[in-house]
């Protein structure tokens, strides 16, 4: 981890309307343009992305700079992270899903709830604090995994192919175009003892000619609409697939999509605008 040159930017959010929606929303609307951990600050946040991820146009998606509600301003500059682990151990807390899953680092302390996951991020998105994450581990703790096929789309850290293991899964795919999220989920998938997940590198060009019981993709919602005859074309009859990685707004479009392919909706979770989707085969 060390030598890794990083962008950081900082921040102020003043609070036209409530500071702390603001740099909620900020921060969900930064994770999905890629960067890759963030840090409160007393008027705002600063948030992270690996220099070679960075790009001039980074921001041009985080609709929040332009709203009216906020006055967001920020400054940014390049830093070399020598001690991420010390800055991360000081702003990762575990978070407990539903009384029944806490999501945790290896230095916090075994919890005592059934199913107990513990993700070392080292950034790759991923560790329950996401509201889309938060329901996706709602969707699996409440549906029946037992012996199912599942694949995970957009796995980030794994967090939600490890919890479908432990809820009985036989077969699992969890797959992520990203290297870091593709080397991180091997090792989450060790450090948890899991032995029936397949971590693959790859896009949605990799599930040719695979079939599943369950899929679950939280990703975001253009991938999501792009890749949905993927998707489909691979859930077996009777499959179920969970969705999420986008807004309330976007449900019209998202629901249309999987109708399309002759899906049925069946559910919907929501956090703080964010969704969360269960369409039936
Ligand atoms: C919102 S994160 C979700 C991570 C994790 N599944 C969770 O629920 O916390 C989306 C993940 O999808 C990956 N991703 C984005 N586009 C993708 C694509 N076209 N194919 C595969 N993975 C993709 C990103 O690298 C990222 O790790």
């Amino acid at each position: 981890m060390s030598n890794i040159i990083y962008i950081g930017y900082d921040f102020k959010v003043t609070p036209l309307h409530s500071r702390s929606v603001g740099i909620e929303i900020l921060i969900a609307e930064l994770g999905y343009a890629g960067f890759e951990s963030f840090v409160e600050t007393e008027d705002g946040v600063t948030a992270y992305i690996q220099k070679e991820e960075w790009n001039e146009s980074i921001l041009n998606d985080v609709q929040i700079l332009n709203s009216e509600e906020f006055k967001i301003e920020y400054e940014f500059n390049e830093i070399e992270q020598t001690n991420w682990n010390e800055e991360w151990e000081k702003n990762f807390s575990p978070i407990v899903v539903d009384n029944l899953c806490t999501v945790r680092a290896p230095f916090h302390e075994k919890p005592t709830t059934k199913y107990d996951i513990i993700i070392e991020p080292k950034m790759s998105f991923g560790t329950g604090h996401h509201e889309t994450t938060h329901m996706m581990i709602q969707y699996i703790l409440s549906n029946d995994f037992t012996n199912k096929s599942v694949l995970d789309m957009g796995c980030g850290t794994g967090v939600l192919a490890i919890l479908a293991e432990k809820k009985g899964a036989k077969i699992l795919d969890a797959v992520d175009y990203d290297n870091w999220c593709y080397l991180n989920s091997l090792e989450n998938v060790e450090r948890n003892n899991c032995e029936n997940i397949t971590v693959i590198e790859g896009d949605a060009s990799v599930l040719a000619g695979k079939k599943y019981d369950i899929i679950i993709a939280n990703i975001n919602r253009n991938i999501l609409l792009n890749d949905m005859a993927t998707y489909v074309s691979c859930l077996n009859k009777n499959g179920v697939l969970f969705l999420s990685g986008f807004y309330n707004d976007d449900i019209p479009v998202i629901q249309e999509a999987c109708e399309n392919q002759m899906l049925k909706f069946a559910e919907k979770l929501e956090r703080n605008h964010w969704v969360a989707l269960k369409f039936l085969n």
